[in-house]
């Protein structure tokens, strides 16, 4: 999900430059001062139900609706998968979990238990680690969310996705309006100060006024985190087609642009610092510390069916970050977990070049960007100055305001960020350039040093 899919979700062009005085300093960077011992110690944990009561008209995530109930036996393939990939990986202690899908609010409390206390008994887990669930705003996840804390749960991120109970049923959700203020109160009350909504824009016949409308009534709500997602038509769902088939329209590409930068403008005036592209918080504690590790580049594990993960394999004799996905279909996933402790499907160790592409495309998503000791961390050798400083094109976006390069490090102007997606390719191209032409220095300079210590 993380990665430029994601990224398209909230990018929208044309905004007012708000990126320095935003997100910059609320985040704590806990690798930059404790060095890079960390990235391969530590990680967050991703723990996938691939469960639905029914499909959403316009989600392509990795979801089933289940037939029967295996919820005991998934429950033991997640405590499986979750053990074996903590071992292979030797991580030593997990920052954060977050249990999305699917819908894990469908999952009984005793399933999260159970995930954590194998997460306990295999690294530290500190009582403080934000561990979040996803929650479906119906009456039977509400009634479910004191138990969901006992199990040991402390952050709620709900998907209200609108607050217009004609658009909930286009987009074929389960739940009405007032039952996604009533999760958001009974949640705010068992978790005060760490609970999130997720929303998207750019719905089916939206408008930006009925929008502005729509903001003013959730930020009554709302607690100190909010999520807003631009709506993506993913192909093969029933929205898609819909909307291919002139049935249903959504909003032009200028008018969901102006949406989301009336939405940055009407958060910040109540208070919420933008610290991501699509996330906004109130302050430090309401920050979503899992999702801020994909930002940073940190080591994260992902199990469950479809989950993905990044991380090194000591165990397994590895040096190097692999990107890992797990089998998608549930009942397949099962097998293999049962079989040979995990399910997972492909496995692509990530050279040098491939990691900084991560590290760069996730980090410019932040307000704060990425600074220059946190490219430091996975690039030693190459600043980001070296990198960045010489190409015209980039120099171009310098000099339109778009993007930023001083002392804190490369980061998007308010107007960039919006624009992210158009000019990360300027910055891959330059990155793999130069990444290249160090390495064809780095062999000439090493063939030298053969001659001249091998004389004959
Ligand atoms: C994969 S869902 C899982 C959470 C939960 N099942 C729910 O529906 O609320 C996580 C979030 O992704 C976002 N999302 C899903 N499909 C999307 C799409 N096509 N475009 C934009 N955002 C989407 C929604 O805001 C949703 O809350
Ligand atoms: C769209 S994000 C919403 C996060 C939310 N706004 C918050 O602040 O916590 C969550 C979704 O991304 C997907 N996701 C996140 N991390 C993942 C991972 N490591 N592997 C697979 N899917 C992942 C899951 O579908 C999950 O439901
Ligand atoms: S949006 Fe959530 S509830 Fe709807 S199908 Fe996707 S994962 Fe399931």
């Amino acid at each position: 999900m993380m990665s430029l899919r994601a990224a398209r979700r909230a990018l929208s062009p044309g905004v007012r430059r708000f990126s320095d005085t935003s997100g910059g300093e609320i985040v704590e960077d806990v690798s930059e001062r404790t060095g890079c011992a960390q990235l391969t110690t530590q990680a967050s944990l991703y723990v996938h139900w691939p469960y639905c009561l029914r499909r959403c008209s316009y989600c392509n995530f990795n979801k089933y609706i289940s037939r029967d109930n295996n919820d005991h036996m998934m429950t033991e393939c997640l405590q499986k998968e979750t053990e074996t990939l903590l071992q292979l990986s030797q991580v030593s202690c997990v920052t954060s979990v977050f249990f999305g899908g699917g819908t894990p609010s469908l999952a009984h409390p005793s399933t999260v238990a159970a995930v954590l206390e194998t997460v306990s008994g295999q690294a530290s887990l500190s009582e403080k680690a934000e561990v979040t669930l996803e929650v479906n705003p119906t009456p039977v996840g509400m009634s479910k969310l004191e138990d969901f804390c006992r199990a040991g749960v402390n952050r709620f991120s709900i998907g209200v996705q609108s607050l217009q109970d004609d658009d909930l049923k286009i987009l074929g959700r389960d739940h009405s309006s007032r039952q996604a203020l009533q999760t958001i109160e009974e949640a705010r009350r068992l978790c005060p100060g760490r609970v999130s909504v997720d929303v998207m824009f750019g719905r089916p016949k939206q408008s930006v006024e009925s929008w502005e409308n729509e903001l003013s009534k959730l930020l009554r709500v709302c607690d100190d985190h909010m999520s807003l997602y631009q709506l993506t038509l993913e192909r093969g769902t029933q929205l898609f087609k819909q909307v291919q088939g002139g049935e249903v329209t959504v909003p032009a590409e200028d008018v969901t642009a102006e949406m989301y930068q009336c939405a940055r403008r009407t958060l910040h005036q109540h208070g919420f610092l933008q610290y991501e592209v699509s996330n906004f918080a109130k302050h430090q504690k309401a920050v979503s510390h899992h999702n801020m590790s994909y930002w940073k580049g940190r080591q994260y594990i992902g199990v469950g069916p479809g989950a993905h993960g990044r991380f090194v394999l000591p165990g397994e004799g590895g040096v190097a970050r692999e990107a890992r996905t797990q089998t998608l279909e549930p009942d397949v996933w099962m097998r293999e977990v049962q079989q040979r402790g995990h399910g997972t499907r492909r496995r692509i160790q990530l050279n040098h070049l491939e990691l900084l592409e991560e590290v760069l495309v996730m980090g410019m998503r932040m307000t704060e960007g990425i600074n220059h000791k946190h490219w430091e961390l996975f690039s030693p050798q190459l600043s980001l100055r070296e990198v960045f400083g010489r190409s015209t094109d980039v120099q171009e976006l310098l000099q339109s305001g778009r993007l930023i390069l001083d002392d804190r490090g490369l980061r998007c102007s308010w107007d960039g960020l919006a624009l992210l997606d158009s000019m990360l390719p300027a910055l891959l191209v330059e990155l793999e350039r130069q990444i290249s032409q160090r390495l064809q220095r780095d062999h000439h300079t090493d063939g030298q040093t053969k001659k001249t210590s091998n004389p004959r």
